[in-house]
């Protein structure tokens, strides 16, 4: 039995201190932890990523309770420790626990700054700090529409990001006149604010609230110069205090924080301190890197069995990344200029490129970046080591993207800069555990050195340097399918190519699943891919896709669905309307809309009313729910316009015609404009098509999305029948190679569009075969209504189907 060890705090900080003492010395001390929060160890910065719905909650957890008992670390969740006892060296819980220590650490992090003002009590007003506050926002969501961000911070900005992916229309309400500007200078904010408004953010700046109206629950936020917006949720994200309540009381010095030493001792002899609790030569850290330095000095520390020489913490310079899709924003130590610094700068109004580095005595103090972020490592290493750039010419400190290829920023690194910037891990430790134990995939890289364990922003660059050690693509990286399995989407499609699979269970059976039913993740790609390998052969399993898919029709928030019938190319008569405005009527369809894809929505159905309103429509289902062709959007075109050069409507109905139920690994949208004034926005749809003199051009893996992107030319065609051909080969590509789930422009940057155009357009033969591959699946192709509608025993087991539900 070891000496007696104690943790206050179950949060990131703390556990990694845990982490390091068992690396250094496991039988050194027995550990015993206490947590307010009622869950094991969690990723605190990957709640953004939960919010926007990149990421479930079990996804997030960092040490599983397995890992506490393999390592023999008592946990009590749930039972804050509310009295500590220094000179018995005892702790007291709340739940009565009264634990002895020799050795103690506070790590009880930092609650969220609330602001005093009137009406902040009232129902609906929370911060964003935990699981809890997650859950109350999705919650929320589905019920109100409405969401106020307090504070236009990190905090803020990643809040609203997720609310706006919840379907709330968010508000962002900022004290100051430019976003981030504790991170960013004036033109890095202003850029950053029109990207963010770009994607749906409201901002109201240089706005001070003066009290929160409502009765029981928030209604509304007042401000200080009389005006009034109305908010159903209000998200308090104005900076974080160190937790120190508990510390206080039990006697230790402290200032903003628990003041600790450069061994993160504290005022009391065997208590320490580490975290955003804890305050070193002045200053209180709130971002994991640091924390993380300071739980490897304390592990040292306390596990070295003479007192330690070396030195201990000496403080961190600390970089930002905001974690918003599609915004590249870095920023770094200090990147406001004055009179004794000078500013290296390069502003491109054209590309949305802003970069700052700020120079004092011949050193890069600070650095900001928008838009391009890739010389943030090799700036931020500059920055740590303090290179001297007297001799350097200052045009190569920023060089422009064009002054030379496009090389990963991992190849110029030297050995010992760092790749990992929240868990400190450099270059040259990554290569070593690549090469050492023969790693392929960003997850082993991540369990076997920690690089990509926070916050995740440094996953491209390890997924830089596996290729670069490893001589192979990551594209061909094994990266298991989900946490049922070890096998990755590229081996379950080999095994069921080899073994001639045929059912999602046999799937798993054979292959050893972990868990008999599988998960969400796992069995609706499984399905996918069954049918994509034999279309013939195997049969779908209603059981393993998602309510959409199932139901055919698109669930809404209170538990009606939305109908959208088929209207090749964007096309209806009076026919077709009239139907629909009957079925409007005899079932009191409470709104119909016209939708971005030109089609009509009957929302808000009762489900058992699905299979007669398909009935009395008489129309093909416009597969709004599927993972297959949802629309083709035609501009008016030669017909009728007069700059149109091509029939784009003939085209339009031709394609969606053609492809209208084949399964494809995610939704797929096209779109024909007939000249390049592009009505119908085939710039950004999977395969948008724009006529031009003498023929027309296909743009693809465009995306109108949260992630907007650009088609890519991929060629010019004088003839429609080829341009078909084309876009049926690269779609039957797409369908075989893709990963369940990712979409046209995700695969296209995975595997390169010359490699598309090597495969599609430079081999006929191969070309050939996938056109006749594409033909058999379509052939198989099926109005799901029809065969619902039609058939009795379609019609039972469409309704068992749709009882159990694979969200
Ligand atoms: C949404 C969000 C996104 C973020 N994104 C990033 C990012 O991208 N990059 C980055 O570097 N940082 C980010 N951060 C900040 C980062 O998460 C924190 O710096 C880090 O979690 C702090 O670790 P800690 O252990 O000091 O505190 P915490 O992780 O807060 O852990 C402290 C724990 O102690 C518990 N506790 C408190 N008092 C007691 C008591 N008396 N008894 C028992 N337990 C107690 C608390 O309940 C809590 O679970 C983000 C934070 C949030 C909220
Ligand atoms: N990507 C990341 O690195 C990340 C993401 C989220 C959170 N975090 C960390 O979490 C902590 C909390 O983040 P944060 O954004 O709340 O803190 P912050 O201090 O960085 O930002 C708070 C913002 O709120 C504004 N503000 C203050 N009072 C206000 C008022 N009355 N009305 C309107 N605006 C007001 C401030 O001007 C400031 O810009 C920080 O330590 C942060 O570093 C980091
Ligand atoms: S894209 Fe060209 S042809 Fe089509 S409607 Fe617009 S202007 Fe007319
Ligand atoms: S930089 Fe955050 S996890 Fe690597």
């Amino acid at each position: 039995m070891g000496e007696r060890l104690v943790l206050i705090g179950n949060g990131m900080a703390g556990i990694r201190t845990l982490e390091e003492i068992i690396k250094k010395d496991p039988a050194r001390y027995s550990m015993t932890v206490f947590g307010e929060e009622p869950h094991p160890n969690y990723n605190r910065i990957l709640l953004s990523s939960v919010l926007q719905g990149d990421a479930d909650v079990n996804d997030i957890v960092l040490n599983d309770y397995d890992w506490y008992a393999e390592n023999g670390v008592i946990l009590y969740t749930g039972d804050p420790v509310i009295k500590v006892d220094t000179k018995k060296q005892i702790v007291y819980s709340s739940k009565g626990i009264e634990c002895p220590y020799d050795k103690l650490i506070f790590a009880t992090g930092s609650n969220p700054f609330m602001l005093p003002l009137p009406g902040a009590d009232k129902e609906g007003v929370i911060a964003f700090r935990n699981i809890k506050d997650c859950e109350t926002m999705i919650e929320t969501s589905k019920n109100y529409k409405k969401a106020a961000v307090i504070g236009g911070g990190l905090l803020g900005l990643e809040a609203a990001r997720g609310l706006l992916n919840l379907n709330m229309k968010v508000d962002v309400i900022h004290i100051s006149n430019t976003l981030m500007e504790r991170q960013l200078d004036e033109p890095a904010g202003k850029m950053l604010q029109e990207e963010l408004e770009g994607q749906g953010m409201n901002f109201l700046l240089e706005a001070q609230t003066e009290s929160i109206i409502g009765r029981d629950r928030v209604q509304g936020l007042r401000f200080k110069d009389g005006t009034s917006i109305q908010a159903d949720l209000v998200v308090m994200a104005v900076g974080i205090k160190p937790n120190i309540d508990l510390a206080k009381k039990t006697g230790l010095k402290t200032e903003r924080a628990i003041v600790v030493d450069d061994y993160m001792q504290t005022s009391i002899k065997n208590v320490y301190a580490v975290g955003e609790c804890a305050e070193h030569r002045g200053i209180a850290y709130g971002l994991v890197a640091p924390l993380y330095e300071q739980g490897k000095v304390l592990a040292e520390h306390i596990c070295a069995s003479e007192p330690m020489t070396k030195p201990g913490y000496q403080g961190s310079i600390v970089y930002t990344q905001l974690k918003v899709s599609g915004v590249d924003v870095f920023s770094a130590g200090r990147f406001q200029d004055n009179s004794e610094t000078k500013a290296i700068r390069v502003h491109d109004e054209f590309e949305g490129i802003y970069k700052k580095v700020v120079v004092q005595d011949n050193k890069i103090v600070g650095a900001v970046l928008f838009g391009d972020t890739g010389d943030s490592p090799r700036l931020l290493n500059m920055m740590r080591s303090g290179e001297d750039i007297s001799q350097m010419s200052k045009v190569a400190i920023l060089p422009s993207e064009n002054s030379g290829t496009r090389e990963s920023p991992v190849v110029a690194m030297a050995d010992g800069e760092t790749i990992c910037g929240c868990n400190g891990v450099s270059k040259g430790d990554i290569c070593s555990a690549i090469t050492d134990q023969g790693l392929t995939s960003v997850e082993q890289v991540k369990q076997c050195t920690n690089a990509g364990r926070s916050c995740g922003g440094c996953k491209p660059l390890i997924a830089d340097l596996l290729t670069l050690t490893t001589g192979e693509s990551v594209a061909n990286a094994k990266e298991p399918m989900c946490s049922c399995t070890e096998f990755s989407h590229e081996e379950v499609v080999a095994e069921i190519r080899e073994l001639g699979l045929s059912h999602p269970r046999e799937v798993m059976n054979v292959l050893g699943w972990e868990s008999d039913e599988g998960c969400s993740k796992c069995r609706p790609a499984i399905n996918y891919y069954l049918k994509m390998v034999d279309p013939i052969k195997n049969q779908d399993d209603p059981t393993s896709r998602f309510i959409n898919e199932r139901a055919h029709a698109n669930i809404n928030h209170n538990g009606t669905f939305t109908v959208v019938p088929r209207m090749y190319g964007g096309v209806t008569n009076a026919a077709q309307l009239r139907k629909i405005a009957e079925v409007a009527d005899k079932y009191d369809v409470p709104l119909l809309k016209v939708t971005g894809g030109q089609r009509i929505d009957l929302v808000g159905i009762d489900k058992d009313n699905l299979p007669k309103v398909w009935k009395d429509l008489d129309m093909r289902s416009g597969s709004a729910y599927a993972k297959a062709l949802r629309t083709v959007k035609t501009c008016v075109g030669a017909q009728f316009c007069r700059f149109g050069t091509q029939d784009s409507i003939g085209l339009g109905i031709e394609l969606e015609k053609k492809f209208e139920y084949i399964n494809t690994p995610h939704k797929v949208k096209m779109a024909v404009s007939a000249c390049p004034r592009n009505c119908a926005e085939s710039g950004i749809k999977d395969f948008g098509v724009v006529g031009v003199d003498g023929g027309w051009e296909l743009y693809v893996a465009g995306n109108g999305g949260v992630d907007l992107r650009a088609g890519e030319l991929f060629c010019k065609v004088k003839e429609k029948d080829e341009l078909i051909d084309i876009i049926s080969s690269f779609m039957q590509y797409y369908r075989e190679h893709a990963r369940y789930l990712e979409r046209t422009s995700h695969f296209v940057e995975r595997v390169g569009l010359d490699h598309m155009k090597k495969v599609i357009l430079e081999d006929t033969e191969g070309r050939n075969a996938l056109i006749e591959r594409m033909d058999l699946a379509l052939s198989t192709g099926k109005d799901p209504w029809k065969e619902i509608i039609e058939n009795e025993e379609k019609q039972s087991e469409y309704k068992k189907n749709n009882i159990e539900v694979l969200q």
